[in-house]
């Protein structure tokens, strides 16, 4: 019996142009939660995808439980009793969450589909591990953090005993990211060994037992989450020391900017989504949204950009009405959008960074030529310069697909695209959610600069700390209204939170 449910060692692994791992050490004690950190591109999601069967490593070894395993695909990882909860589920969405659980090892009794055992078996799990999820559910109508439970049931379900989990707070909200918390903590003490992939140091502090660092695909150490503070943790991944708490210089707002009037937003069934929404962001301000998620945001980004239609209501831009517009043309008009979701609206994985660059303007000067001929190199050349001043990982510099960057590279692309644009106002929906630290502070310096050249910025975010760091002024959105605007200094935290909850005492005061 060894020490260790889990050793890698020595593991390498090179794609086209990258060594994405450089003889990597993972060595993971039986029931542990163990966290892995490292920088965007440091090669977490690789190793992980090694152990998992989804990668071959060129070389090194894996062993469980001391005894040298080859795990070729994801079918021998779940025979030998490993899990993954992916950052994108795999579920399908019109089928029921026993039927997903069962999905690809269905249980038969005579030559029928038994359903209704499994369907015990899923409660039983639930009850066991503390994951409230009604088995009969359809999983297009259950929550986001409700599909994650369905994820890690799926891997209890065949019986896995090491679960690996990659980022799995990026997609949850505030609320749910304590509720899995205390999942995690559940799973360690009925046995099970988790590997746990996140940015979030306070996340590691809180579950983790003990963290293996990697910078640029090398092993740096493994450490006692008790011994260090989450200052030592991010020297560690970044190789420096870094900032937390960001400097603001003063700034006096100016003119209005951005002007929504009683806006409306109504869903494909006519249900009413955003309902008289007024807000005025000024040039050289950060006017941050707050809000519990579904509230009504994706609405309002959708509307302001031009995703969605209004039903009433209207978006004044620099004194122009552009709420007939398209959305090119309200690109046009000097409208910037960092979007939420990057794989859907971000970058198209096919086309090089260069291309993803130059997605928004490749119609104009200097990407342009006459005859309408684009100039590829042109494109390289802006694409060189971003990705020097963004730090973008890439194994190829400006020809490298965006498909193959890793996670946070890709939405590094993106917010490079937008602010390098220099609109007049600057959309902003979850600017830094799978940066890690160094970049989340280099990401933030760059929105607090745009501010100081004097453009208008909306950020909305569901990371209160996020918009407490940035914003001058905090709106709090409710039931797809605001409910009330603050100026920064003057609000908590803690009042900020309830007003999203509800409370409207301070809206009125
Ligand atoms: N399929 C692939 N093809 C080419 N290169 C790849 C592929 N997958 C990963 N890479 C490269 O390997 C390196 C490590 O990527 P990986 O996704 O493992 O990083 P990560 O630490 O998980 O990053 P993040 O925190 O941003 O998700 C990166 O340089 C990435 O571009």
């Amino acid at each position: 019996m060894s020490e260790y449910a889990i050793e890698m060692k020595n593991i390498t692994k090179t794609f086209p142009g990258v060594v994405a791992n450089d003889k990597v050490t993972l060595q993971v004690r039986k029931q542990e939660i163990h966290a892995l950190l490292g920088e965007n591109g440091a090669g977490k999601s690789t190793l992980m995808s090694i152990l998992f069967g989804s990668y071959i490593a060129d070389s090194g070894e894996i062993l469980l439980d001391g005894e040298p395993v080859e795990i070729k695909n994801p079918n021998v990882a779940t025979s030998l009793g490993i899990g993954m909860v992916h950052q994108h589920f795999k579920l399908v969405q019109n089928f029921t969450v026993t039927e997903n659980i069962v999905l690809g090892m269905e249980p038969v009794k005579g030559r029928v589909l038994d359903l209704k055992s499994a369907s015990k078996r899923v409660a039983e799990l639930s009850k066991q591990y503390g994951l409230q999820v009604d088995p009969d559910a359809l999983i297009e109508d259950i929550s986001v953090g409700q599909q994650q439970r369905v994820e890690i049931l799926k891997t209890l379900y065949r019986n896995a005993n090491i679960i690996i989990f990659d980022e799995p707070t990026a997609v949850l909200t505030p609320q749910e990211i304590d509720e899995l918390m205390e999942i995690l903590k559940a799973l360690r003490a009925e046995g099970k060994t988790i590997v746990l992939i996140t940015h979030k140091l306070r996340e590691i502090k809180e579950v983790s037992d003990r963290c293996t660092v990697l910078r640029r695909g090398t092993y740096i150490g493994t450490v006692n989450v008790s011994d260090v503070s989450e200052q030592e943790l991010a020297e560690m991944m970044v190789g420096r020391a870094v900032k937390f708490e960001i400097e603001k210089p003063e700034k006096l707002p100016g003119e209005v900017m951005l002007s929504l009037q009683h806006l409306e937003v109504k869903d494909e069934n006519g249900a009413v989504k955003i309902k008289d929404l007024n807000l005025d962001i000024h040039d050289g301000e950060i006017v941050g949204v707050a809000g519990v998620d579904g509230n009504g945001q994706s609405e309002l980004l959708g509307a302001i950009t031009g995703l969605l239609p209004l039903s009433g209501g209207s978006i004044i831009l620099d004194g122009e009405h552009i709420e007939q517009l398209s959305i090119r043309e309200r690109i046009e008009k000097g409208l910037g959008y960092i979007p939420e979701d990057r794989r859907k609206y971000g970058v198209v994985g096919e086309f090089s960074i260069a291309e993803n660059s130059a997605i928004k303007s490749y119609y104009k000067s200097p990407f342009r030529k006459k005859f309408g001929i684009l100039d590829f190199e042109a494109m390289k050349k802006e694409a060189e310069h971003l990705i020097d001043q963004f730090d973008i990982r890439s194994a190829e510099g400006p020809v490298t697909k965006a498909g193959s960057l890793s996670g946070g590279n890709q939405q590094k692309v993106i917010v490079a695209r937008e602010i390098s644009l220099s609109p007049k106002v600057l959309v902003v929906a979850q600017p830094t959610r799978g940066l890690d630290v160094g970049a989340i502070e280099y990401i933030r310096k760059r929105i607090i600069d745009e501010r100081m050249k004097g453009r208008a910025i909306l950020l909305v975010s569901l990371e209160l700390d996020e918009i407490m760091n940035l914003c001058d002024r905090i709106a709090t959105i409710s039931k797809g209204s605001i409910v009330a605007v603050n100026k920064q200094h003057e609000v908590t935290e803690r009042e900020i939170g309830m007003m999203m909850a509800g409370s409207h005492k301070e809206a009125q005061a």
